[in-house]
């Protein structure tokens, strides 16, 4: 039997006074590779950061590998790529340094790297096409370039739960196939996916699972529907599992126009 690797039951988390995510009840089994899906706002990325810890809960609880998220002390099994590139932080680190901190938590405190820590940095390089920049200040680079350090220095921690925040915004389509092949080297690992994004582009192909989000509540959980963000006809459909075939349909009838999976979205000014 599959394990749980997250368990969410009535997660509620507000900010500011208001209600972002109300009542999230979400169960990942080991493995899976979830794609996180919505509108602009619906509180995916609230959600993400609500079950790594970043987020404090109005109610509700998180577990991850079975073990309160308050509780939860093992970081180096977890990986996160944010939304937004901040790899450079205004500290004056390289490409190198940044993706290496990756390893901060797989090698014994305060030592340095090891040959099998070395190799895993510069495959994650190699992964994202940043090899020839290792040497290179983070700030040297672009806001797509800085994305991509920040999935290499996740990928370099060899993570088994692993969260994606929009990793391919701004990311070009033949670094979205890298980072898809990447993926699938991960996910045949054995690690467990959580991937938020608008459009799946070459990650389609990953995708176990699809949770859609509308205005902070669980709109469809089961099966994925297809390449390209949800159609509003969705978002009324209750929280329910297995409904793929219908809301296909559904969407088949409501949205003719479906965005070509090499669509590759420009790089947001946010
Ligand atoms: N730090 C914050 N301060 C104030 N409001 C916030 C903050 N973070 C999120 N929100 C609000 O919470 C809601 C959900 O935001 P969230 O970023 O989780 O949505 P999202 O689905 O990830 O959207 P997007 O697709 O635009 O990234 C939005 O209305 C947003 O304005």
């Amino acid at each position: 039997m599959l394990s749980t690797v997250i368990e969410a039951r009535g997660l509620s988390v507000s900010i500011g006074g208001r209600p972002v995510l109300r009542g999230i009840d979400v169960a990942i089994s080991d493995g899976e590779f979830v794609a996180l899906m919505g509108a602009n706002g619906s509180g995916k990325s609230t959600l993400v950061r609500a079950l790594t810890g970043l987020r404090p809960l109005i109610t509700g609880e998180v577990r991850l590998f079975g073990v309160p998220l308050g509780r939860f002390r093992d970081r180096q099994r977890l990986g996160f790529v944010p939304q937004r590139p901040s790899a450079a932080g205004g500290v004056p680190a390289s490409v190198w340094e940044v993706v290496s901190s990756g390893r901060l938590t797989r090698r014994p405190f305060l030592r340095p790297l090891r040959s099998i820590d070395r190799a895993a940095i510069r495959n994650a390089l190699e992964i994202v096409g940043l090899e020839d920049r290792a040497g290179d200040g983070v700030a040297t680079l672009s806001g797509g370039q800085q994305q991509r350090v920040l999935i290499a220095r996740a990928l370099a921690g060899e993570p088994e739960l692993l969260f994606l925040d929009e990793p391919t915004a701004g990311v070009d389509l033949a670094n979205q196939v890298a980072l898809a092949e990447a993926l699938r080297q991960l996910k045949d690992k054995g690690a467990t996916i959580v991937l938020v994004a608008h459009e799946l582009g070459p990650l389609a192909p990953l995708v176990d699972r699809a949770i859609v989000l509308r205005d902070g509540r669980v709109a469809y959980d089961g099966p994925p529907l297809g390449d390209h963000a949800v159609p509003e006809t969705l978002g009324g459909e209750p929280h329910t599992h297995h409904h793929g075939h219908e809301l296909l349909q559904a969407r088949r009838q409501h949205a003719p126009q479906v965005t070509s999976p090499l669509d590759s979205r420009p790089e947001e000014g946010r």
